[in-house]
């Protein structure tokens, strides 16, 4: 074998499967963050002759999946998910012509000046959610599901989903879920080593099989239902302005049929936009019942700018810089992939001195870069104030780590970006968020467990959720009218 520089440092390995027990499974951003401190900014480890680097440093980060993207933006390949057809997803592709063409389209639709288009109806799904939590607050979470599919529907498909049991949102859940029950067994270390799927004694078996039929065509579904709801809208002349009839058009004028590309590319964007949404807006709830402080300075920048009269709208954002900081804050706080997805190198490389080969899974710890202390004092305290300059302006921290990095970064930041704040200034000015109570009358302490998984979600806590004042419920109520 040639020669090659040394590998960064890492766990020591042990004879053959070298760091393969060392794999955490529970929560593995704690221990990579760990790693992270005792090893340096990028730890290496090897499991089972699998090359796994984790990147645990911003600067780190920037330095490989930016300024190398050429090499550092591959994805590892997961033999399961082809088998699930779940390889239509451009989030799981490997490099190559389909993973660019189906990237160019989402590009086409959701780049930053486009994603502005979507702003009416995003606010609107943010009013159906404070409807929602005027009339049952206590399914808030469902209520957070609701608007998270509910936004990503309308824009792409057109389509209005209804408020329970929405025939569209359950065929796509279904699959999202058939997907992540794939991830198992040893759900984690597979989530986040796809290599190891390669291990003999985890090779799926005949029951297997089975499983990845029906996946097939539960996804098969979930890609032709709404998408043939599209076409007879446009038959009928009443959809021109969602992102597939758009698609559908421009094929169209080029004489192309490109129905099959456009379906993966619409379901792609459920599969990767719901659950995500999902989970930040459950850590913002999270937030705000546990810091009462920082919600009541929210309201009161709100309530100086936008008065007692209307609803928050997006024009008012520059003009809400705390809101701002609460909204960039959640975002560091829990992040909603602590892993992020993870990359992988297509050529040989030399960092620092320290070797990286072709073929390589590289993780963006971004758990470990939201708590690195150099950048944020205190990293586990909620503190919006941290974005803000001695002087009081709002700094200019403002890369959403959560969206990952390089050529992979989230392609549709710029509308879940939108969705956020939508909801959260939204909500922030007409409920209060806080502790529920119990019988006697005494706060119920929240507890805060995230759960493992690609998606990491706060887990069920109760809060209380009640109108600031008549005016605030007032101003809900009148929403409703105008949206009937
Ligand atoms: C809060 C919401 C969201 C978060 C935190 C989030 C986060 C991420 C992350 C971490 C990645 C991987 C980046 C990397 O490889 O470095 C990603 C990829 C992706 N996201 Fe998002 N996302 C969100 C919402 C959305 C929405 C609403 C859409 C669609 C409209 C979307 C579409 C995608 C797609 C298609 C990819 C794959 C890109 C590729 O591999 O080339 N995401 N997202």
């Amino acid at each position: 074998a040639k020669q090659h520089p040394p590998f960064p440092p890492g766990p020591p390995p042990r004879l053959l499967v070298g760091n393969f027990r060392d794999l955490p499974t529970k929560l593995p951003w704690l221990t990579y963050t760990e790693w992270g401190l005792q090893y340096g900014n990028l730890v290496h480890a090897n499991a089972l002759g699998q090359h796994i680097f984790i990147v645990n440093s911003v600067k780190t980060a920037n330095e490989l999946f930016e300024k190398r993207s050429h090499i550092y933006s591959d994805r590892p390949v997961i033999p399961m998910i082809e088998l699930m057809e779940w390889d239509f997803n451009v989030g799981l592709m490997p490099l190559g012509d389909r993973w660019r063409q189906h990237r160019r389209m989402f590009q086409q639709h959701f780049r930053r000046d486009l994603s502005r288009n979507y702003r009416p109806v995003q606010m609107k799904k943010a009013h159906q959610l404070l409807q929602g939590l005027l009339e049952s607050p206590q399914d808030f979470r469902e209520l957070l599901k609701t608007v998270a599919a509910a936004s990503i529907m309308a824009t792409v498909y057109g389509y209005d989903v209804k408020p329970s049991n929405d025939r569209f949102v359950a065929l796509s859940e279904n699959a999202v879920q058939k997907l992540s029950e794939s991830f198992f067994p040893g759900a984690v270390a597979v989530n986040t080593f796809p290599i190891l799927r390669y291990l003999p004694s985890w090779m799926p078996g005949a029951g297997f099989q089975r499983f990845a039929a029906e996946c097939r065509q539960i996804t098969q579904e979930m890609r032709q239902a709404p998408f043939d709801f599209v076409k007879q809208n446009i038959r009928d002349g009443v959809d021109s302005k969602s992102v597939v009839a758009k698609l559908l058009g421009a094929s169209q004028a080029r004489g192309r049929s490109d129905d099959e590309v456009i379906q993966e590319m619409a379901a792609t964007a459920y599969a990767a936009g719901a659950d995500t949404t999902v989970s930040i807006l459950g850590s913002f709830f999270l937030a705000m019942a546990v810091h009462p402080d920082v919600q009541k300075k929210a309201q009161i920048e709100i309530d100086t700018i936008v008065g007692p009269h209307r609803l928050p709208e997006f024009e008012d954002r520059p003009s809400l810089p705390f809101v701002e900081a609460l909204f960039r804050e959640v975002f560091r706080w829990r992040p909603v992939l602590p892993l992020g997805v993870a990359h992988a190198t297509t050529a040989d490389d030399i960092y620092n001195g320290y070797f990286i080969p072709k073929g390589a899974t590289v993780i963006a710890n971004i758990w470990a870069m939201t708590r690195d202390e150099s950048i944020y004092s205190e990293p586990d305290r909620f503190s919006p104030d941290r974005f803000f300059t001695a002087d009081g302006m709002l700094n200019s921290d403002d890369t959403v780590l959560s969206f990952g990095f390089g050529r992979r970064i989230c392609v549709g930041r710029h509308n879940a970006d939108a969705i956020v704040w939508a909801a959260i200034v939204s909500v922030l000015s007409t409920f209060n968020i806080a502790p529920a109570k119990d019988a006697n009358g005494n706060e119920i302490e929240i507890d805060a467990n995230y759960s493992d998984g690609l998606v990491s979600h706060a887990q069920a806590f109760a809060c209380s959720i009640t109108p600031r004042s008549n005016t605030a419920k007032n101003l809900v109520q009148a929403t409703e009218v105008s949206d009937m």
